[in-house]
């Protein structure tokens, strides 16, 4: 089994954003080209999860599925579900599409911080969590499928039900920007 999978998370509306995220430029590249690679120099191989609709606009020597019929549409937990279905591997590093200021450096981090007991390793700042930059075990598609079938969509919740490990963003990187989200395009 592939020992390392990275989930690049390029599924959602973007309805704050007015475009979709994934193909948002950040200086001359792509907010989804610069995740793409955080992920790619660390894992054994990268698939993206995208609306149906966007499929087409990635580059075809991507992997890029959309998400599973009977989720489609329901959230980052409903991306992840259905990487982890696609793609089987022993662990994922999870990323969203829209940190575009997560590099390479920042991924390799991660997971050598992350601990192999845990079901999930994700990081958080002073002011909040950050749970969708994370390391999960293939074990935890058991209780996502459960908590999906059950309508629970919240990472939050289902990631206090099991072993989460919180890794402060300092020791990944000083500035806590780096691991800022962007929900809205810059006015
Ligand atoms: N595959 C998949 N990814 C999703 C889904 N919903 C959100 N995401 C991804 O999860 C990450 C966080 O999403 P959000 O910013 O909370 O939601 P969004 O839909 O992108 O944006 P809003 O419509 O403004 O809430 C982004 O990378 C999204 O592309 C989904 O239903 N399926």
């Amino acid at each position: 089994m592939t020992e390392l999978v990275g989930i690049l998370l390029a599924g959602g509306m973007s309805r704050r954003f007015g475009s979709p995220k994934a193909f948002a430029e950040i200086g001359k590249e792509l907010f989804y080209e610069r995740a793409y690679r955080a992920l790619d120099q660390v894992c054994d191989h990268v698939v993206i999860i995208a609306r149906p609709e966007l499929v087409a606009h990635f580059p075809t020597e991507y992997d890029v599925i959309t998400d599973l019929d009977w989720v489609a549409g329901q959230g980052p937990l409903a991306g992840i579900l259905s990487g982890m279905t696609a793609r089987p591997a022993k662990k994922y590093l999870v990323l969203p599409c829209d940190m575009p200021f997560v590099g390479k450096a920042e991924t390799a981090k991660l997971l050598d911080l992350a601990d192999p007991l845990s079901d999930i390793t994700a990081v958080h700042n002073a002011a909040e969590k950050i749970p969708l930059f994370s390391v999960w075990n293939f074990r935890m598609k058991e209780p996502l499928q459960n908590d999906l079938a059950a309508g629970q969509l919240r990472v939050m919740k289902l990631m206090e039900k099991v072993t989460t490990e919180w890794i402060d963003s300092s020791r990944i990187h000083e500035d806590s920007h780096v691991f800022r989200n962007i929900n809205q395009p810059d006015r």
